[in-house]
């Protein structure tokens, strides 16, 4: 009983200590602990703060770019922010607002690592694995996504009989993006045609007692990441046979110990000056070595499990948030035929010769392809890989907000993605703004709200809801707000892979257009209302990041 009756007191405190800020929203589940990953397919239901598909909606409603609230569960005032200011002072300043190391937790499978670490140990993860990040391996990037995509292209011609076909984006960006991430991040080229078939050949391998080869263990574990976070572990050494439990459990298990042993024979291999191959693990092998001579001690430097943790911390992060963003955009381009076409001029104006376009490098292509980039930041806009981050506040602060207030009553459109209502049609013209102050302490949390931010029509306009590369194209007259756009968060935190993912984006994109016309599944061909087309393509659910679940498209080769 006092757990009890101390829980209803932390919880009216928490709520009292909101003051000003608009909102005042309770709410039931943390969405940041473990325990949401389960509710969040079915909790909350649409229109609530806590639930994504709410976007830009309920700060229209309550009129402010931040609102509070307070979870049941934990007691902690909760601050969600979409304003682009607050914002920026959140992610400058990485003392002040550290992660919430908490939630990510579940991603140490080999050990700490960069995503998971805060002050000195995320420096020292830093310093070791930054430095790789650098145009040469944009470069060698780019070259392995080339070789990869003409093996994809010369698959889809080879299964097609006539000129066009029905491609599964979603599973045909995951397969790309797994053969580039092995190819540049392992230098394991796997040509395209063995990774068919996977769940049958993941089966024989468990009736084997073979070690389960690298890219299967590689496309296993990723797709198992999920499983691997959610089953406790005493649940892989049961006594007994639990349905479907048991048999998640061996493979999951099967896949993680022989990634580990793979990346164990890799590291060894790079060390003794074997394999040829230029790629990420061996730059990050070779420079904490360096590093470890020069220091004459390990101090500073990273353990082999550091190692393995980081390397696959890239591949989680970079995998599915690439595989994901392409399939939207791929969509998107089947939706918007006028964007696919000012696309296509662009890349045929940089590849004007088949000449150009087969010999097309890094350096002499990427900058130019201008549009093709605001195309996969568009995208990403839309459709942010993760639409939420929860910082802890370290010191009492206050941040910036505004409040709006419509002269004209807000009507609310139906131009969502997802087809639940999303954004409230704003003039901006209509709208009186006033500034205001929240103050923040020591131990609340704060919400990067990267869908809201993305959707706010007072920093992207009255068509922040629509679909529209040039939101990211400056003219003599407009200059997109860099501050507006968090799909990479930003600052000393942002994402590390963030030119290595365009990198990769661009040149798939701009090689696709090229070669094949982009439509919508022949089923949709007849609809003409552009929204019916959104609300039936653009489905999405929430998984480790924002998950694709219609995504299909035909390809009609250009003759
Ligand atoms: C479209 C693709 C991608 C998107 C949308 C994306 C997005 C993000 C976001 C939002 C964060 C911040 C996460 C947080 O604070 O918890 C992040 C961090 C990170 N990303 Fe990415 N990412 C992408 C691709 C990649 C790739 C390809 C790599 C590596 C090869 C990568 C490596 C990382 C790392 C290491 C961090 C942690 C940085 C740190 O905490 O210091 N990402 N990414």
């Amino acid at each position: 009983t006092k757990v009890a009756v101390d829980g209803v007191v932390a919880f009216r405190k928490s709520l009292a200590s909101l003051g000003p800020c608009p909102g005042h929203h309770i709410i039931y589940v943390n969405p940041f602990r473990p325990l949401s990953m389960v509710t969040g397919l079915v909790f909350p239901p649409r229109g609530w703060l806590s639930h994504y598909a709410q976007k830009f909606s309920v700060y229209a409603a309550d009129g402010s770019t931040i609102l509070s609230s307070v979870a049941v569960g934990d007691a902690i005032p909760m601050y969600w922010l979409a304003d682009a200011e607050a914002l920026k002072v959140v992610t400058s300043d990485r003392h002040t607002f550290r992660k919430d190391i908490e939630a990510y937790e579940v991603l140490e499978i080999y050990g700490k690592n960069l995503l998971t670490t805060e002050d000195d140990e995320w420096r020292r993860h830093l310093m070791v694995t930054g430095p790789s990040f650098n145009e040469g391996l944009y470069a060698l990037n780019w070259s392995k996504t080339l070789l990869l995509v003409q093996e994809w292209f010369e698959e889809i011609d080879n299964k097609s009989k006539d000129a066009e076909s029905l491609i599964d984006l979603k599973s045909s960006m995951d397969q790309i993006t797994l053969l580039i991430i092995a190819s540049a991040g392992f230098g394991m080229h796997t040509p395209w045609s063995s990774t068919s078939n996977m769940h049958a050949k993941v089966k024989a391998n468990l009736l084997s007692d073979e070690v389960m080869p690298f890219h299967i263990a590689l496309g296993t574990t990723l797709q198992k990441l999920f499983t691997k976070v959610l089953i406790p572990s005493f649940a892989y050494n049961l006594p007994f046979q639990v349905p479907w439990l048991s048999e998640e459990a061996k493979v999951t298990n099967a896949a993680f110990g022989a990634l580990k042993i793979h990346m164990s024979e890799l590291v060894l291999s790079a060390r003794m000056g074997g394999g040829d191959e230029e790629n990420l693990l061996r730059r990050l092998v070779l420079a904490n070595d360096a590093a470890q001579e020069a220091e004459g001690s390990k101090k500073g430097t990273l353990t082999d499990d550091e190692l393995f943790s980081n390397i696959f911390i890239f591949l989680v992060a970079g995998h599915e948030t690439s595989a994901h963003a392409l399939s939207f955009a791929i969509l998107l381009l089947a939706i918007y035929p006028e964007v696919q076409d000012k696309l296509r001029k662009e890349v045929m104006s940089v590849w004007p010769t088949e000449e150009s376009y087969k010999n097309a490098t890094f350096k002499g292509s990427f900058d130019k392809l201008e549009y093709t980039l605001a195309v996969i930041r568009e995208t990403l806009r839309c459709f942010p890989a993760e639409p939420r981050l929860p910082k802890i506040v370290q010191e009492d602060c206050d941040l910036p907000g505004i409040r709006f207030e419509s002269s004209k009553p807000a009507s609310s459109v139906s131009t969502s993605f997802d087809g639940g209502p999303t954004n409230l049609a704003l003039s901006l013209d209509d709208i009186q703004q006033t500034r205001f102050s929240v103050p923040i302490r020591k131990g609340d949390m704060v919400v990067m709200d990267i869908w809201a931010l993305h959707m706010n029509p007072l920093v992207w306009g009255v068509d922040a809801h629509e679909f529209k590369p040039e939101h990211f194209i400056d003219t003599d007259t407009y200059r997109w707000p860099r501050d507006g756009f968090l799909a990479f968060s930003a600052g000393p935190r942002g994402c590390l892979g963030q030119r290595f993912a365009t990198t990769s984006a661009v040149c798939i994109l701009a090689r696709l257009v090229r070669r094949y016309e982009i439509l919508v599944p022949e089923n949709l061909a007849g609809v003409k209302d552009r929204e019916e087309l959104k609300r039936r393509l653009l489905k999405w659910t929430t998984g480790v990041t924002l998950t694709p679940t219609n995504a299909f498209a035909r390809f009609r080769k250009f003759q």
